[in-house]
């Protein structure tokens, strides 16, 4: 079945959009039914109904940045919070890793009304990249206007040291590359076109404003801006990938965030990206350290601080500046 239909006026192919994502999808191959839009829809006005919050902002809060600890994380300092479980929401996937809790917390940032997903879904967990991605379209669905999506990552730019910040200038889509892509199927219009540009996917405005927050809370001296990748995961790579991946301009590796990108911007969310470096990626030989999981939590711990003020400062800027456009 076409996803458009398509015909000519003055000579130039014109496309009028057909609402056609089937109620639902047959089995892509992992015993994962696709959802229709219907269905998020459904779980959208579930959580609605479990709260008063009307989220302008969503973030989703990367490893060891949503409360493995239970106090004193982003996810934690969201004033007036109601969290909701995972396993209550329906058509919701669960969080199977340490350090990623499985709720949805509604509350305020700053007064701007949030949703934070304390624990996301990756591909190594067995999840096809669309199901990582419901909840970004679950966010819209819910009036989120912007996305911010967080995560650890292994330093790649030999600039950078542990416990960095990286605000995402860019993504390379390594799993695109081999035609892995969260958009991958038929095109449901009502989210967004059949073909999305994601040359600015990046938000200029964000960007800017949190290097200047950054100035203001003097961390300006860790905080970085660079491109990210995501492979799949779930091991850490080899030295020769890194190699690679270094050559081709990469400064922070990681296991998420693109495809969650590419959805929230297939529905015209705004994007922000941040990464906490975790871990030095190791691209010698000679080197006797390797990347492990641990590590990453505790690097996310040590840095829970910094990381929630300057968050919360964003969510405020961001909050204002979605009042002025
Ligand atoms: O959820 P994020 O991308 O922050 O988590 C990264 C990638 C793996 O899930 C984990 C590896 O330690 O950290
Ligand atoms: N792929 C990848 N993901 C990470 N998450 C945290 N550190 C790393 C890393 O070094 N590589």
């Amino acid at each position: 079945m076409s996803p458009t239909n398509a015909s000519y006026e003055n000579g130039s192919k014109v496309f009028t959009p057909k609402n056609t994502l089937p109620e639902v999808e047959t089995e892509n191959g992992n015993g994962h039914k696709r959802y229709s839009y219907e269905m998020l829809v459904e779980t959208a006005q579930f959580l609605l109904s479990r709260t008063s919050t009307r989220p302008v902002i969503g973030i989703i809060c990367g490893s060891g940045m949503g409360s493995y600890w239970n106090e004193g994380s982003l996810a934690e300092s969201i004033v007036e919070a109601e969290r909701i479980p995972y396993e209550e929401i329906p058509n919701f996937p669960v969080s199977t890793v340490e350090g990623h809790h499985g709720k949805m917390v509604f509350g305020t940032l700053g007064e701007v009304p949030v949703v934070a997903m304390q624990g996301r879904f990756h591909y190594y967990e067995g999840y096809p990249l669309w199901k990582c991605c419901l909840p970004v379209r679950v966010m819209k669905l819910l009036g989120v206007k912007t996305l911010i999506a967080t995560n650890a990552a292994g330093g790649l730019n030999p600039r950078y040291k542990i416990g960095d910040l990286m605000i995402v200038k860019d993504h390379i889509n390594m799993m695109g590359f081999a035609g892995n892509n969260p958009l991958h199927g038929p095109n449901d219009e009502r989210f967004g076109p059949r073909f999305p540009p994601m040359s600015k996917a990046y938000d200029l405005e964000f960007r800017k404003i949190a290097k200047q927050v950054a100035k203001e809370l003097n961390i300006e001296n860790i905080v970085r801006e660079g491109v990210y990748t995501c492979l799949g995961g779930p091991n850490f790579e080899t030295v020769a990938e890194l190699n690679m991946l270094k050559m081709v301009g990469v400064d922070a590796v990681g296991m998420s965030t693109v495809h969650e990108v590419i959805t929230a911007r297939h529905c015209d969310l705004k994007v922000f990206g941040l990464s906490l470096i975790t871990n030095e990626c190791i691209t010698s030989y000679e080197q006797d350290n390797e990347a492990n999981h641990e590590e990453v939590l505790d690097v996310g711990r040590m840095r829970q601080d910094v990381l929630r003020k300057y968050v919360a400062r964003l969510v405020e800027e961001f909050g204002r500046e979605e009042q002025r456009t």
